[in-house]
C-alpha cells in the first residue's frame, strides 16, 4: 500500500531570465514527519519554498498538496498549509492572544476557542499569552508565529530556516515543539535550513540542495549512520608492503603512508575487513586509531564533491 502523500513535488524547475534557479527537485513529504531541506546559501530553497506556497510561479513540473494542484487548484490546495516564510505579521501593541484572535478571523473556516487553547498549549505559550507581543523573546515570537500557522489545522507546515536569530536555548525549544507538532497533530513539516547540526536534531529525513538540484534524499539515521566515513590509520612496521595489499584488495581506496602507518578513509565495516587481510599477510598490525567524520564534513563532501 501507497504511504499517503501530504506534498509532492514532481520535476520542479524555476527558470528566471535565462537561468535555470531549480533544476527538477522530485521529493514526497509524509504526515507526521519532519522533512529537511537542507542547503548553503544560494542554494534553492527559498525559491523552491515560494513555489510550494504559490508566491512564485513554477516553470515546468507540479506540486501537489494533498493531491490537490498547486497550478491548477490553488485555493483548495493552499486551504491544506500553514506556513512562515518571512517574519510572521504581529502587533507588537495586542496581547498574543488578541494577535491569534485577530488571525483567526481571517481564517477561511470557523476556528474554535477549544482550538486556539490547544494550539496556545501545543507551542507552551499558555502563562504568557495574554503579555504584549512587545515584550516577547524572539523565540516566544516564532511560537506565536507556529501557533497562527497551524491555528486552521493544515496538513502542511512549511518554515523557511525556523531558527534564525535564535540563540541556543531558543533553537532547541523551536526544534522540540516542531517535533511535537508533527508527531501530535501528525503534520507533515517542511522545514529549510543550512545548519546541518540543526537538521539533524530537528528532523526525521533530509534532503539535500545543492545548485537548485536535490542531490541526496536519507534518513537521519541513515544519515548519521553506516554511511558516516572514518579516518583511520593502520599502524605497521612494513609500511610499503601494507599499503600494496590494501590497494591490491581494495582497490577504490586512497591509501596514504605515514612514517609507521598507512592511513585511508573507510566506511565503519570495513576496519575490521582491512585488518583482516593485512593479518592474513602476515602483517603485523600494532594499533588501529580511527576518527569519525563530523556530519558537517560529511554535508560538505556531498555538497563539494558534486
Ligand atoms: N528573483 C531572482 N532573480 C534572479 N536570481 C534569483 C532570484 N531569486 C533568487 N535568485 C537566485 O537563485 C538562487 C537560489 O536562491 P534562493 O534564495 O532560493 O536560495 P536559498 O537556498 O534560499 O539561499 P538562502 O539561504 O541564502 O536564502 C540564488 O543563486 C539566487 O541568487
Amino acid at each position: 500500500m501507497n504511504k499517503q502523500t501530504v506534498v509532492e513535488l514532481i520535476n520542479v524547475k524555476k527558470r528566471i531570465g535565462k537561468s535555470e534557479i531549480i533544476k527538477g527537485i522530485s521529493l514526497k513529504v509524509y504526515p507526521g514527519e519532519v522533512f529537511g531541506f537542507l542547503g548553503s546559501n544560494g542554494a534553492g530553497k527559498t525559491t523552491t519554498i515560494r513555489m510550494m506556497v504559490g508566491l512564485m510561479d513554477i516553470t515546468e513540473g507540479e506540486i501537489l498538496i494533498n493531491d490537490l494542484s498547486i497550478k491548477s487548484n490553488f485555493e483548495k490546495a493552499i486551504a491544506h498549509v500553514g506556513g512562515i516564510i518571512e517574519n510572521p505579521e504581529m502587533y507588537k501593541f495586542m496581547s498574543g492572544y488578541d494577535n491569534l484572535v485577530h488571525y483567526a478571523r481571517m481564517a477561511p473556516t470557523r476556528i474554535s476557542q477549544e482550538r486556539m487553547n490547544e494550539i496556545v498549549n501545543l507551542v507552551g505559550l499558555e502563562k504568557s499569552i495574554m503579555k504584549k507581543v512587545g515584550s516577547y523573546s524572539l523565540g516566544m515570537r516564532q511560537r506565536l508565529g507556529l501557533a497562527q500557522a497551524l491555528l486552521h489545522s493544515p496538513k502542511l507546515l512549511i518554515l523557511d530556516e525556523p531558527t534564525n536569530g535564535l540563540d541556543p536555548a531558543g533553537i532547541r525549544e523551536i526544534r522540540n515543539y516542531i517535533r511535537r507538532i508533527a508527531h501530535e497533530e501528525n503534520i507533515a513539516v517542511f522545514v529549510s535550513s543550512h545548519l546541518l547540526s540543526e537538521m539533524q536534531l530537528m528532523c526525521d529525513r533530509i534532503g539535500i540542495i545543492q545548485h537548485g538540484k536535490l542531490i541526496s534524499v536519507e534518513t537521519v539515521g541513515d544519515f548519521v549512520g553506516s554511511s558516516v566515513k572514518e579516518n583511520t590509520s593502520f599502524y605497521v612496521k612494513e609500511v610499503k608492503k601494507a599499503a600494496e595489499i590494501i590497494k591490491s584488495n581494495f582497490e577504490k581506496l586512497d591509501v596514504k603512508k605515514g612514517q609507521d602507518f598507512v592511513s585511508l578513509t573507510v566506511e565503519k565495516d570495513q576496519i575490521a575487513d582491512i585488518n583482516e587481510v593485512l593479518v592474513k599477510n602476515n602483517i603485523k598490525v600494532y594499533g588501529i586509531t580511527s576518527t569519525q567524520t563530523t556530519l558537517e564534513e560529511k554535508f560538505l563532501e556531498i555538497t563539494e564533491g558534486k
